[in-house]
């Protein structure tokens, strides 16, 4: 679904992502993980076209990201839904109205139909209808996410890119909002491309799992590989108390 080859990224003298080869298979969920400050962010924001590359190339689709007219270009943009770090609603929007955006962007429908839509999605994410006409500022972190993803879903995405979804929710609410990507990426067929640090989604969620480190991917594959690298942050990382915790032993 994803192909990245030789990516280099790179800001003034600093190059944070140094020949970069990564997969995204149809129909998994694939956890992102890596030290903080390595690039996680930068990856996602260049396969979404928001930061230029240095070298390299991306396909996704099967279509390279570079070749293609600005047309084609706008179409693939509709077949991925993304949930950034925070959830970036707009603030001065009701929940609704911040889910109605991309379909105002990319669909030509009536108020009507804008709304019933509207409330589809903000009832698959499991708010509660009287959601629909609060501004963010009303709701709770979980809340918010719920949203955030509500909007992500609107123009009913095959690629689900999500950055650090479950940070700043509670244990709970964050096994919660695991749940809830589960359960979605199942009935909806998504493939999930999700930046973690929470160790709980790596284990409960993630049908694979990529890590990052010195501009590279140092390892990939299915938990059980993680714990199997010798790499030196990826035994810390895996083989450590937290996550020892979040193995259950
Ligand atoms: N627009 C930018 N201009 C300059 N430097 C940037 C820019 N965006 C990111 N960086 C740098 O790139 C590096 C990687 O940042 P990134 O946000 O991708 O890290 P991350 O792995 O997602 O970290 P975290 O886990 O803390 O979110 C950092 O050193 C950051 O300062």
């Amino acid at each position: 679904m994803i192909r990245v080859r030789g990516l280099d990224v790179g800001f003034g003298e600093r190059l944070v992502l140094n020949g970069l080869d990564l997969d995204v298979y149809r129909g998994e969920i694939l956890g992102f993980v890596g030290p903080s400050g390595q690039g996680k962010s930068v990856l996602t924001r260049t396969i979404l076209g928001l930061i230029p590359k240095r070298a390299g190339r991306i396909e996704v689709f099967g279509e390279d990201l570079d070749a293609m007219s600005i047309a084609s270009r706008r179409a693939i943009e509709r077949r991925w839904g993304v949930l950034f770090q925070q959830g970036a609603l707009f603030s001065s929007l009701t929940v609704r109205q911040n889910v109605q955006v991309p379909m105002r962007e990319h669909l030509k429908l009536s108020e009507r139909l804008l709304d019933e839509l509207a409330m589809l999605k903000i009832e698959m994410v499991g708010l509660k209808p009287d959601a629909a006409d609060k501004l963010p500022s009303e709701l709770s972190g979980g809340m918010i996410k719920r949203a955030s993803l509500a909007r992500a879903l609107a123009l009913d995405p095959e690629i689900l890119f999500l950055d650090e979804p479950t940070s700043g929710l509670d244990p709970i609410g964050a096994g919660e909002f695991d749940d809830l990507i589960a359960t979605l990426q199942r009935t909806l067929g998504l493939t999930v491309f999700m930046v973690t640090h929470d160790l709980d989604s790596l284990y409960t969620v993630c049908d694979r799992i990529a890590a990052l480190g010195e501009g590279k991917i140092i390892a990939a594959g299915p938990i059980e590989d993680m714990l199997a690298s010798d790499h030196p942050w990826v035994r810390a990382y895996f083989h450590g108390k937290r996550a020892r915790a979040a193995a259950g032993q």
